[in-house]
């Protein structure tokens, strides 16, 4: 019998990392270091189905990062099925390749592969995006993290300095060393390679690296966000922190990109 792709898996490492997926959309769910506490965020009225795209966890981004061309927003890769490659302790691989349904959106053909791993203090993930088309394509690409806020006190680091864009004005500002994770906001922050991370005082550290990924778009929708797949209030329990390619890429028939994310407590 076919498992529906909404069905989540938990797969544990054997020092005790958990990690929580799901074959619709490539999707992580969650994700608990050994011996800590769940540090991504899932709404609890997400949806799941064909067509949907999942509240939380890791959505994977891509051909087109949110409504940066003519695609649906945030592409094709998250809002459909995706099929299991291989899942163990602690870790998984989902892929997804173009369909009649794919190419109806984006006329292309395409392979994306989705690889996570937890195990001890880090998640590690790797998005790999290969061009199976006899033409070249271009593509944007995020891993669209949604981090577990704990202390509404919490700090996001390691942008001090960069200029941030405002998604929705296009208004620039420079960043101070420390931004409030629970701030209303919608920015990215390009040519943004060093660590970033999340000072919570009840979680913990949390250090966000990336390569392959060069921009960090952090997200909060704030209070009175009218999504209705985040309750009331929700918006109080996470903050995005995006590693991702908002620069156009070309690649060549039969070339491929790949874009890694760790996660990591720092705690040994
Ligand atoms: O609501 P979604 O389609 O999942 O998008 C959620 C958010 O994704 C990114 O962070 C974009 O920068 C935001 O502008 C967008 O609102």
């Amino acid at each position: 019998m076919a498992i529906d792709p909404c069905t989540s898996q938990t797969l544990t490492s054997p020092d005790g990392a958990e990690l929580v997926v799901c074959a619709h959309g490539g999707h992580v769910l969650g994700w608990t270091p050994a011996g800590g506490e769940p540090r991504l965020w899932l709404s609890p009225t997400a949806e799941c189905g064909p067509g949907l795209a999942i509240r939380g966890g890791v959505p994977v981004i891509f051909p087109q990062f949110a409504g940066r061309g003519p695609l649906p927003k945030h592409g094709v890769a998250r809002n459909r099925a995706w099929s299991v490659v291989e899942s163990g302790a602690g870790t998984w691989t989902a892929k997804l390749t173009d369909d009649e349904n794919t190419r109806d959106i984006w006329p292309y053909a395409f392979e994306l592969e989705l690889t996570a791993r937890a195990a001890g203090q880090t998640l590690d993930l790797a998005l790999t995006a290969r061009n199976t088309d006899d033409r070249p394509w271009s593509f944007t690409a995020a891993l669209h993290s949604y981090f577990t806020v704990g202390d509404p006190a919490t700090t996001v680091g390691g942008l001090g300095g960069l200029t941030a864009s405002d998604n929705a004005d296009g208004s620039q500002q420079q960043l101070d060393e420390s931004l409030l994770a629970l701030g209303t906001r919608d920015i990215a922050v390009e040519g943004a390679g060093g660590p970033v991370t999340l000072d919570d005082s009840r979680l913990g550290r949390l250090v966000v690296t990336a390569n392959g990924f060069p921009d960090r778009v952090v997200w909060n929708p704030g209070a009175g966000h009218g999504l209705g797949d985040v309750p009331p209030g929700g918006e109080s329990g996470f903050v995005c922190i995006e590693p991702a390619l908002l620069e156009p890429v070309e690649l060549a028939p039969g070339s491929a990109w790949t874009g890694t994310v760790r996660l990591d407590t720092g705690k040994r």
